[in-house]
């Protein structure tokens, strides 16, 4: 272990994300009545030009007025290079109430733009007079934010969560698809008449989750676009479970229960990971670093990783 000790990323669920333009009110109830752990109300991608005004007077209100329950809430600022940005969060900070818990920078391509709103966030939350300190979270979502995704991570400490975002990631990387995430069809190895097909997210997922870990922030898998894809998407949210993200996003509400499902522990897991604990705790009485349980090794490692599934299931309360 190196000596400077891993911080631990915020002790909040966040197993999905549910997204939902600003300029569509009528859906702010059922988004507040959904399972997602975290609610993203956006003024970006999906709002028009013309109707950002709206969209943020819409947000406003309803951050009052819905019911959110114990989940996290966040808006989805426009990007840097926008003319809206500095508006979404004065207006946000000066007029939102409290309820308000994070802010969302979208394609952030180094520590400088996260440093940019959290100059403006804190001088807008100390001219406001607001008491609960507002967080931030960062879409890698551009070649420059990938290339620089550990000074990002590393950038303020007001950043609670990372994500990829599959769209804007492909579009600024060039890659040949139009697809949101999931299986791409000519990205695979051929041998012997057959295909074998590869994850082009792969590697941008593994350089968050390493980034995040680093520093303490929660890595999250973005956008599934085909919402028809129910398989397709669980394979993805599947793979990033694997890797070490901690929820995906949902863009239609019939993805909630599926990034529920694949990111809250099977009880089996969980009956596993405590067992390994107390076999590693009967070690340690006899004074073994390792045990054999149901016929592998496992180890002070095993630990740590056993942690990480009980520490899951004790935020979920199973
Ligand atoms: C994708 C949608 C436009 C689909 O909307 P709609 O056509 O209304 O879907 P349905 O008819 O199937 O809806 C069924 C019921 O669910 C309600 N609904 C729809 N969407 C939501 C939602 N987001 N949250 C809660 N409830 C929702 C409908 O009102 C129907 O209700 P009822 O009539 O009572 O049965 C729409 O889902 C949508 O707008 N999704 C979010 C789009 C969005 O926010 N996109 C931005 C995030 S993705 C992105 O930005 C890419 C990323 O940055 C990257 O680069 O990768
Ligand atoms: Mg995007």
């Amino acid at each position: 272990m190196s000596f400077r000790i891993q911080p631990a990323p915020p002790a909040r669920l966040n197993r999905c994300q549910l997204f939902g333009p600003g300029s569509r009110p009528s859906i702010f109830e059922k988004m507040g009545k959904s399972e997602a752990d975290v609610i993203n109300l956006d003024l970006e991608d999906s709002v028009a030009p013309d109707d950002k005004a709206e969209a943020r007077a819409n947000i406003v209100q309803a951050i009052g007025d819905v019911d959110w329950g114990e989940k996290t809430l966040s808006v989805r600022i426009n990007g840097l290079d926008t003319p809206y940005w500095y508006r979404d969060v004065v207006d946000m900070l000066e007029q939102a109430g409290d309820r308000l818990d994070q802010m969302m920078i979208p394609k952030v391509g180094n520590a400088a733009d996260v440093y940019a709103v959290d100059a403006l966030v804190t001088a807008v939350e100390a001219a406001a007079g607001r008491k609960r300190p507002i967080a931030l979270e960062v879409i890698i979502e551009t070649a420059a934010g990938i290339a620089h995704v550990e000074e990002i991570a590393a950038a303020s400490p007001r950043l609670a969560a990372m994500s990829l975002g599959a769209a804007d990631f492909a579009a600024s990387m060039g890659m040949a698809t139009t697809g949101i995430g999931g299986t791409q069809e000519n990205y695979y190895m051929a041998r012997e008449g057959q295909k074998y097909w590869s994850d082009p997210w792969h590697w941008a997922q593994a350089a968050i989750v390493a980034a995040c870990r680093t520093h303490g922030v929660l890595p999250v898998d973005g956008p599934f676009g085909d919402f028809s894809d129910d398989e397709g998407f669980r394979a993805q949210a599947l793979r990033s479970a694997t890797l070490g993200m901690v929820g995906k996003w949902a863009i239609h509400p019939k993805q909630v229960a599926l990034a529920n499902e694949v990111f809250t522990p099977t009880e089996t897991a969980v009956t596993e990971a405590r067992e390994i604990l107390e076999a590693m705790e009967e070690a340690k009485r006899t004074g073994q670093g390792a045990a054999v349980y149901k016929g592998r090794l496992v180890d002070l490692a095993s630990i740590r990783q056993a942690e990480v599934i009980v520490r899951q299931a004790e935020m979920i309360g199973t």
